[in-house]
């Protein structure tokens, strides 16, 4: 067995000392004290009485898949991929490295920060991680932990790391959609032998076991023993509190003031309402009167960066932590001196509509496996306390048994490209744990069609290959490629990093001061013209961080739109795309991105009927209203409203709203929209317009067929 020819020092006695001179067989140093001390605690974990039947599993596994089912914070995320790599290291790293996936990019940063330590190996040489515009591995790296995202993005293109000797799927319960249609992928490639000796690695929460046992045909499967500690009855409130923000600060001041030893943990649905959770804790955990220091209030979602490591660390002081958080922390954060969970028993959540191709913020109870893993956080010796904040009935009468797989709530279009990029010609043929409906999957493929990433046969054509090299939504991937046909590559280089990193102008300014200093980054031509303005203003800033906070932006996003606009147009020069020089803020560069996004935008598109700023939108009859902090609406002149206009985003939220939008000219919808999109348009007012307008063009350019071609240059090209 690997373990067995290693000699590791976790197979030495329990005492150190007695194996001081051991010897890390991944660098060939001797082991720290640290790795010791850390070795007691890893110990400790429940999931360490399974390691040999583990890496027996692994060695003998038939299909060379295995799974591993046990309860959140059994110690899965971070030993399992260390017991691959002995594996992988007993067998020479011969079947390439090994790779973790997790849903979260935060969760694959701070956990091969802590694997690293464990392993008392180097962040960024033999142990390292890939998140979004972030890669710290080096050619020594054995151990990768990566963004499922990421992953999915390499083993799709040609480019990228997409090798490995053994595949970690970690959170597989969380049904990120690129753990299930790796998940899919791979199974397509056992199912046909997947070259090699590779080894497949399945790690979930109980709950989703026996869907994952059937999915797989039953592999080997390890199960981690439970973690001991008594585990508290949860305690429902009878009625749902019409101020949960409110409700959750009571209930931690009340664990305050009883003076219940232990951290805390709430959960909230949004990121907003963790943000005004902690802003009113901070406020009123102060003045209280406490035997110990005030307790210490730290937020954990997507936007604290790396920062979010401190909830993993204690203070000096030994001041109580109150960790506040949303479904982030479901699974993939487990922090041991969590006692006590204040429970909100709801998520919000991004779900897409393919009928009317609109994103809305759906609030909804979490499913009984969250509810659950939340629950079983505050387990520990003494046990410590679940108060949930909505009645019993909620749970089990409107929350679902499992997670709903996302694979099910998203725009399938970029599923579909990688997909045809694989090769699978018929979507429908993948092994989907669950399928998604069938009309998201026709609307994803007229979609690809009508952007011409489809040939006659439906599979994907030259352009459709070149758009599934770029880590970007299709229809942004085209608006780029489009923009070295109308010279303003570099405006769309910046202008696609900041619609994927950093939209910008999306919260409301927190004081006067800082609406105007927002105002004068608007520019005149709409939102796509002013985030490019706003990225050149940061970069002259020098990239600081106090220039970004003075106008309420937000730096860390901007950092990343600079950092993913270099690996754009780096990915341009690798496939040989032609450039071309800035010209931002001259009239033809202004028209020549209206195309270019148009190329790729030509299905966001809305009129305003009657000027009074009701849009309606061309491809089904929805009214929507420009968004609060739309440059148009914010200019302090009461001019009219646009008549056409490009939209980024449309959300059925709130309110029906177009965000990130700019103007544009009907004709030039005319000229670049493939003609069968325009005829199969729902019957409009618009529509008949737009037709006319063709019928118009046609005309003329019969007539002067030169000048139009000069006008709007060789606009089909891409087409
Ligand atoms: N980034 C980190 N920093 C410090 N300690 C950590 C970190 N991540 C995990 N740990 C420690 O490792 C222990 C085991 O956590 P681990 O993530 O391996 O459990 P798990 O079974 O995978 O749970 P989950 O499904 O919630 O991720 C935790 O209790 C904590 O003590």
């Amino acid at each position: 067995m690997a373990s067995q020819r290693l000699g590791l020092a976790e197979e030495s006695g329990p005492n150190p000392g007695e194996s001081e001179l051991a010897v890390n067989p991944f660098d060939g140093l001797p082991f720290s004290s640290r790795y010791y001390e850390l070795l007691e605690q890893r110990r400790a974990l429940p999931i360490w009485a399974s390691r040999f039947i583990f890496l027996e599993q692994l060695e003998s596994s038939p299909g060379g898949v295995v799974l591993v089912s046990g309860e959140p914070g059994s110690g899965k995320s971070t030993q399992i991929p260390q017991w691959c790599a002995e594996f992988a290291l007993a067998r020479g790293f011969q079947e390439g490295r090994v790779t973790v996936t997790q849903p979260h990019p935060l969760a694959a940063l701070t956990l091969s920060m802590r694997v690293a330590d464990e392993m008392d190996l180097t962040l960024g040489h033999e142990v390292g991680y890939s998140i979004p515009q972030e890669d710290c591995t080096g050619p020594d790296t054995l151990l990768r932990f990566c963004w499922d995202g990421l992953l999915l993005q390499e083993v799709a293109s040609t480019r990228g790391t997409g090798a490995w000797g053994v595949l970690v799927l970690d959170e597989a319960q969380e049904r990120s959609v690129a753990s299930d249609l790796l998940q899919g992928l791979l199974r397509n490639a056992r199912l046909g032998n997947l070259p090699g000796d590779s080894r497949v690695v399945v790690v979930t929460d109980p709950a989703l076991e026996p869907k994952l046992q059937a999915f797989w045909g039953n592999p080997p499967t390890v199960h981690v023993p439970r973690r001991p500690g008594t585990c508290p009855t949860p305690i429902y409130r009878d009625t749902v509190p019409t101020d949960r923000v409110e409700a959750a600060c009571q209930a931690v001041i009340e664990l305050c003031m009883k003076e219940a030893p232990g951290d805390v943990l709430v959960y909230l649905p949004s990121e907003e309402e963790i943000l005004l959770c902690c802003e009113s804790l901070s406020r009123e955990v102060g003045p209280l009167a406490l035997r110990g220091p005030p307790p210490r209030v730290l937020p954990l979602h997507p936007g604290c960066g790396p920062a979010i490591q401190a909830a993993y660390e204690d203070t000096d002081l030994g001041a109580r932590k109150v960790v506040v958080t949303h479904w982030l922390a479901d699974f993939s954060f487990s922090l041991p001196s969590i006692r006590h969970v204040i429970d909100s028993g709801l998520e919000l959540r991004s779900v897409y509509n393919p009928q009317i191709r609109a994103e809305s913020q759906v609030l909804r109870p979490i499913s009984k496996c969250q509810a659950e893993a939340r629950r079983l956080r505050a387990r520990g010796f003494p046990p410590g306390s679940c108060l949930c904040l909505y009645p019993k009935s909620l749970l089990e009468l409107e929350a679902p048994l499992l997670p709903t797989a996302r694979i099910c709530e998203v725009n399938l279009s970029p599923v579909v490209l990688l997909l045809k990029r694989r090769q699978i010609a018929e979507p429908g043929e993948c092994h989907f744990l669950d399928r998604p409906a069938p009309e998201a999957l026709m609307q994803a493929l007229e979609d690809l069609d009508y952007l011409a990433a489809l040939d006659d046969d439906g599979n994907l054509s030259d352009l459709g290959v070149i758009l599934s090299e770029f880590p970007l939504p299709p229809e942004l991937a085209k608006a780029l490629l489009a923009s070295c046909e109308f010279n303003c590559v570099d405006e769309m280089l910046t202008l696609a990093a900041m619609l994927t990193a950093a939209p910008g102008f999306t919260h409301p300014p927190l004081s006067a001061e800082e609406a105007a200093l927002r105002r004068a980054l608007e520019h005149t031509d709409g939102d796509h013209s002013s985030l490019i303005q706003v990225y050149e203003a940061f970069i002259q800033s020098g990239a600081d961080k106090a220039w970004c906070q003075a106008r309420g932006l937000n730096w860390a996003a901007l950092c990343q739109a600079q950092k993913l606009r270099g690996d754009l147009l780096e990915l341009m020069q690798q496939i040989e795309l032609p450039l071309s020089q800035p010209a931002f803020g001259s009239e033809q560069n202004r028209t020549d991105l209206q195309k270019a996004l148009l190329s790729g935008y030509f299905l966001k598109v809305a009129r305003d009927t009657d000027g009074t700023g009701n849009y309606l939108l061309l491809t089904h009859k929805h009214v929507a209203q420009l968004s609060p902090y739309c440059c148009y609406r914010s200019r302090r002149s009461p001019t009219r409203p646009p008549p056409w206009v490009l939209y980024h985003t449309f959300s059925i939220s709130k309110d029906n709203c177009l965000s990130i939008v700019s103007e544009i000219q009907p004709q030039m919808l005319v000229e670049l929209a493939p003609p069968y999109f325009l005829s199969n348009l729902p019957p409009s007012e618009s529509r008949d317009l737009l037709n006319q307008l063709r019928e118009g063009m046609a005309d003329s350019s019969v007539e002067s067929e030169s000048s139009s071609t000069q006008e709007f240059g060789d606009a089909c090209v891409l087409q």
